[in-house]
């Protein structure tokens, strides 16, 4: 096969038959004509950029045969052409990498089982979420395909043991159907599922993964996909990282081995030649031609070319994520320094469309005795407007879009990257104009210091994989649990302690880029009801600041975000109605709030509200079981007395677990009050169950507002507890009592993990 090549006319021609490639335009062009794919079909993978081009792969829809062949186009050097195997279109799998994510971790590992696919060369992989089409279309477009086909389903469980908004609709779907659904001459043999569930075992001990349970329950009974290894459930209350790792890495290991049993090989092998940077390709021709294979299905080239200077025997290490292409600065300011944007304006597709630049009223400490990280206040304004996104209701959330502080990002350009300019602004990847090479993941025409400060979230702990390339040549084995979650070890900590001679260790922007997760916005319990005050929100939050045991000091990245903020400034944020967390309307219903130090929010929402209405309502029983630390961490204890005063409350019991205070010394209680609020909120409520269980039995509104861990969990075995010895119920009828209140709304829960 020869690949004829003409600098001027530029038109090659291969005399091999699943390929035909015509290039109508110079090299030179910054843009190559989309006829450049030629007959091969618009589906091949291409990659364009300055004066050269490589094809790393193309479907030839004549032959309905996948074609691999990778060459690069340089006008400086011949054309070099390698690799080129065919495989029958009707062997090749498809995977489909379908997730449902409230928070985002789900689709993170997806698209990281996508990577790991791709870096053994698994074609026909997509990734889509369970929203981005129709259930029918997303699960029995294949039945009729003659090809294997993959499942691959991740799914978190959210709010109250449910499916996570995006995956709603076709949870919904999916329980509703019975083996009538499908058609008769539906075979499971091959296509195969297999599903990674995500939940949190320590604080939803009752509804730990009842989503992919439920899924996977459905799947096995309607038969029409074959398992293709047990339903594996990640704990984020335990090392969910470590859970999927396992997972992946024996659905990976599953996919290659049954692709290769059936033939498809020479897709399959270890390419060191794929590439997706048109960089490269000089590096890419020096890539020796795979052996042949014994497969009859497979042809091979019976010439191939190598670029003059081409080092024989040198392989390059694979590169997996697509070179980020930086441009002139984003942003300068007339003395030629970069300025800071508000991210908001010029990458509005970040965020939340609802999302808006709130500015700060206030953001105080709220108890002037407390330690760096009492509960602090923020209030910030509405902004003007009408519509849903700038109006709230007591119950609602507020959801923050945080910032790393300056100084982690600057540290990170200094120990972690190698020769960059912060200020360069990213214009995104070398594969960002191809059709299914892998899209750059954070927003473009930014600059890196932005991209850094907003995009990624710098604290967190890397993934298995990028920790063990981080600690590369290391000895010994990595605990990954033991050794990295457990004390909360960034990527700055891993190159700090794998550095050599005092250098620490750095790495490409793309590692760093592709690697970290985004940075997730973080909901907050709003704390203010809008009825009292005028076009203003409350949050109540507690900076997270701590030392490890290896004495680095460590900060929560939304809430230090928060404790910066000054008047004037601005927090971007959006409002997220919480429709099914109110209290009730009939003001005689009997309402029990139970709240734990941050959980104190949404109680001040409600008070404010029920204070707000109290001259006009008669309020039925109103109680309140609140927990802090000490008197010194205690908040709203006025608002708590007017409460009391109005009606709006009739019963409040604060709770401490040291009486004394912080120091152990100072306490405005006496020391009747101290005995009476020694202790934790459960045990104030056992105190008092036969009236909880009273105000339960009455149709009471119960709401459990903060940790979900600890609090939610005792709070929770509390009132399973008071069912079974005031209402004499059994284990199991106290169980199903305790759903039947979620079911019907009466039992509310507004906890964090
Ligand atoms: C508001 C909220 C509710 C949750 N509810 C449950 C639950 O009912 N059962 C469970 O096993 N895990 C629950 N979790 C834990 C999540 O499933 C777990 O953190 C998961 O990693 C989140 O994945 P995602 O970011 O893809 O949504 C909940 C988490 C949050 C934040």
């Amino acid at each position: 096969m020869i690949l004829r090549y003409s600098r001027s006319v530029t038109a090659l021609s291969t005399t091999f038959p699943s390929v035909h490639v015509l290039a109508r335009q110079r090299y030179r062009a910054q843009r190559l004509d989309p006829s450049f794919i030629g007959s091969a079909g618009r589906r091949g993978i291409l990659t364009r950029m300055r004066s050269t081009a490589t094809v790393i792969g193309h479907f030839n829809a004549r032959r309905s045969s996948f074609l691999r062949p990778t060459f690069a186009v340089n006008e400086f050097s011949p054309i070099c052409w390698y690799a080129s195997t065919t495989v029958p279109l009707r062997s090749l799998p498809s995977i489909r990498i379908l997730f449902a994510s409230q928070g985002g971790t789900a689709q993170l590992f997806a698209n990281m089982l996508s990577d790991a696919l791709d870096e053994k060369n698994v074609p026909n992989v997509t990734v889509q979420s369970l929203a981005d089409d129709t259930p029918e279309n997303l699960v029995t477009s294949s039945l009729s395909s003659s090809s294997d086909s993959y499942y691959l389903f991740l799914t978190s469980t959210s709010g109250v043991g449910e499916p996570p908004s995006n995956g709603k609709v076709f949870y919904d779907w999916l329980m509703s159907q019975s083996n009538d659904s499908f058609p008769t001459d539906t075979n499971s043999n091959n296509r195969y599922y297999a599903l990674f569930g995500l939940g949190n075992s320590k604080a939803h001990p009752s509804h730990y993964n009842v989503t992919s349970k439920a899924m996977d329950a459905k799947l096995n009974e309607l038969k029409v996909m074959t398992p293709l290894m047990p339903l594996a459930l990640g704990d984020d209350g335990d090392c969910l990282e470590d859970d999927f790792d396992q997972w992946q890495e024996a659905i990976v290991e599953q996919i290659v081995s049954r692709s290769t049993l059936n033939g498809e090989s020479s897709t399959l092998q270890d390419d060191n030649s794929a590439t997706t940077n048109t960089e490269d390709a000089p590096h890419a021709a020096e890539a020796p031609t795979p052996e042949p294979t014994a497969n009859s299905d497979i042809t091979v080239p019976t010439e191939s070319m190598q670029c003059p200077g081409a080092k024989s025997g040198y392989r390059r290490a694979p590169i997996k994520y697509p070179r980020v292409l930086m441009g002139p600065p984003a942003s300068s300011g007339s003395n030629g320094h970069a300025v800071r944007r508000d991210l908001l304006d010029v990458a509005p597709t970040f965020y939340h469309e609802r999302t808006r630049a709130f500015p700060v009223v206030h953001n105080i400490a709220l108890n002037p005795v407390a330690s760096s990280n009492g509960l602090r206040e923020l209030c910030v304004s509405l902004p003007a407007g009408d519509d849903e996104s700038v109006q709230y209701q007591a119950g609602d959330h507020f959801t923050v879009y945080p910032r790393n502080k300056d100084y982690l990002v600057e540290s990170y350009l200094d120990f972690v990257l190698d020769d960059v300019d912060p200020h360069a602004a990213i214009l995104g990847n070398v594969s960002s104009t191809s059709t299914n090479s892998k899209p750059y993941p954070h927003p473009i025409d930014i600059s890196l210091y932005e991209t850094l400060s907003h995009a990624v979230d710098l604290n967190a702990t890397p993934s298995p994989s990028f920790a063990r390339f981080l600690l590369d040549g290391e000895d010994g084995s990595m605990d990954y649990k033991g050794d990295i979650v457990r004390h909360g070890r960034t990527v700055l900590d891993l190159l700090l302690q794998n550095s050599r001679a005092g250098q620490p260790k750095k790495i490409a922007l793309e590692d760093l880029l592709y690697q970290l997760p985004p940075m997730k916005a973080r909901y907050y319990s709003i704390a203010s009801s809008e009825h009292t005050h005028n076009r203003q929100i409350y949050l109540t939050y507690r900076p997270v600041r701590y030392v490890t045991s290896r004495g680095a000091l460590r900060e929560g990245v939304a809430t230090s975000y928060l404790s910066g903020l000054t008047t004037g400034s601005t927090v971007i944020a959006a409002v997220h109605a919480n429709p099914s967390f109110r209290l009730p309307v009939d003001p005689q219903v009997s309402v029990c709030m139970i709240a734990g130090g941050c959980g104190v929010a949404p109680i001040r929402a409600f008070l404010e509200e029920r204070i707000q209405r109290a001259p006009n309502s008669n309020y039925g029983p109103g109680w309140l079981f609140l927990g802090f630390r000490d008197p010194n961490d205690a908040v709203y204890g006025d608002m708590i007395a007017t409460a009391l005063e109005c009606g709006a409350l009739t019963h409040a019991q604060v709770m401490y677990n040291n009486p004394l205070g912080g120091d152990g010394t100072a306490s405005s209680l006496t020391v009747d009050q101290q005995e009476a609020s020694r202790g934790n909120v459960s045990d104030a409520v056992r105190r008092n169950g036969a009236a909880i269980l009273a105000h339960l039995q009455n149709g009471g509104y119960t709401y459990l507002c903060g940790g979900a861990r600890t609090f939610g969990v005792a709070i929770e075995n509390e009132v399973h507890q008071i069912l079974q010895t005031h209402g004499k119920m059994s284990e199991e009828e106290a169980t199903t009592y305790l759903q039947r209140l979620i079911h019907e709304g009466r039992f509310l829960e507004d906890l964090s993990d």
